[in-house]
């Protein structure tokens, strides 16, 4: 389904005050779970949204592509009084990792969706902003002035942090289907054609009772301050959501950054993840792909001469930061077409990898290694959806993957997995696990 209609035709109007606040997390206090949320602590970008002012669905990557391209236009937004230039959106959600489906769980996020809540509070300087918006329309105004100056009444000041205690989660995942699948995937790059390919798996987690997602929101940014922190709610209540250390596009006007991520070490392999042969190879085909997919895109195209190493809380990465001047008519729309997926969750060559994938991988991934996050007028910040879970009530489908080249072993690649998962079962277990 797809109702690009309202993006088109539709106009909304929108205000803005400050508030005198610090966490637009803790507004979950009063306004309840935000259903839509974005951090990146290091980077002080945090914002919250409450409400769908208006939601578009797109069911093919053709339509994502005109979704991104008619929200990210200008004219969308008609503000009454100064145009807030640093918003983190006002859109936000993500499509799927690609068409092949089969898991009920997912249908109620649709291929792509993206929403315009009706209220967004975000971090700017050392305070919080509110947007209100509203259709157009008689009484529009009214509207936004008096969500404006309810949630203005309402917002607590202080810092949101977990509220909850641990809980004990139950794990289901099957090691021999995984470790299978990454022997078949060797065998076939050994065999040729294939180079790399990315295997993931998920984790069935059933917690003693319902998941507080807000709270593991709150340990999520905490735990991790490199990554960005996300929440997307669908219609039906299920969320998606996670802390991801990987940014597929960053556009603010003509200037891009983005990066390849790929190559992986415990914190305590670290300093043999630069040398080692495997890695740099995983690496490279991430960078080679994106500096050809940015051609016909952008110029002055900048990346780092080495990779440098990525530290997290349980996992070290390979990172090359790569820069770009956009092209003239070029935004987000036509970088997540162009980059998405890249090698650090497909794999390469790219067809050959994805066709691989339907045929071994036997999961649905949905909106995991997606891409998900905000879209604006001339800006946008894309993240590939990683070390994420989708959530509904006290039962969680978490999804992790490991890059699969020549001379990988199903036996330390399992236990990569095992490393990238351990971030969203702290957050879901208030650190049970
Ligand atoms: C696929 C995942 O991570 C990706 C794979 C990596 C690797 O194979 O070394 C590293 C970072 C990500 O690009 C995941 O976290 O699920």
């Amino acid at each position: 389904m797809t109702t690009l209609g309202p993006v088109e035709g539709g106009r909304w109007v929108a205000g803005v005050r400050p508030l005198a606040a610090v966490d637009p997390l803790a507004g979950a206090e009063v306004l309840g779970e935000p259903s839509v949320y974005w951090e990146r602590p290091l980077a002080r970008e945090a914002v919250a949204g409450w409400g769908e002012a208006s939601a578009v669905e797109a069911g093919s990557a053709t339509q994502a592509q005109a979704v991104l391209k008619a929200i990210s236009a200008p004219d969308a937004v008609r503000w009454l009084g100064e145009v807030p230039s640093a918003l983190p959106g006002p859109w936000f959600g993500g499509m799927r990792f690609s068409a092949v489906g089969g898991d009920e769980g997912w249908v109620p996020f649709g291929f792509g969706r993206w929403t315009l809540p009706e209220v967004v509070v975000w971090r700017e300087g050392t305070g919080l902003l509110a947007a209100a918006f509203a259709h157009e329309g008689p009484g529009a105004e009214d509207v936004v002035r008096s969500r404006l100056a309810r949630v203005g009444a309402a917002f607590p000041a202080g810092y949101r942090h977990a509220l909850g205690g641990p809980q004990t989660l139950k794990l289901t995942a099957s090691r021999p289907d995984f470790e299978g699948r990454v022997v078949r995937a060797v065998e076939t790059i050994n065999a040729g054609g294939l180079q790399k390919v990315v295997m993931a798996r998920a984790v069935e987690v059933e917690g003693e009772r319902a998941f507080d997602r807000v709270d593991v929101l709150a340990r999520l940014r905490e735990q991790n301050p490199r990554c960005a922190t996300f929440l997307f709610r669908a219609p039906d209540g299920t969320a998606f959501l996670g802390a991801t250390p990987e940014t597929l596009c960053r556009v603010e006007g003509r200037r891009l950054e983005t990066e390849a991520l790929a190559g992986s070490a415990s914190p305590a392999q670290a300093g043999s993840l630069e040398a080692s042969d495997k890695d740099r190879r995983e690496h490279e085909a991430v960078v080679r792909y994106i500096l050809k997919a940015l051609k016909p895109l952008a110029e002055c195209v900048d990346a780092d001469a080495e990779p440098a190493l990525l530290p997290l809380k349980n996992v070290v990465h390979l990172r090359t930061g790569i820069r770009a001047e956009l092209r003239e008519g070029v935004g987000v729309a036509e970088l997540v077409a162009a980059l998405h997926p890249t090698p650090a969750v497909g794999g390469a060559p790219r067809e050959h990898a994805l066709e691989f994938l339907i045929e071994h991988e036997a999961l649905d991934r949905g909106w995991y290694a997606g891409p998900v996050g905000w879209v604006g007028l001339g800006r946008a910040h894309q993240m590939v959806a990683l070390r994420s879970a989708r959530v509904k009530d006290s039962r969680a489908r978490l999804f992790v993957g490991a890059g699969i080249v020549a001379g990988s072993s199903a036996e330390s690649e399992w236990r990569e997995t095992e490393m990238k998962s351990l971030a969203m079962l702290r957050a879901l277990g208030g650190g049970h696990v």
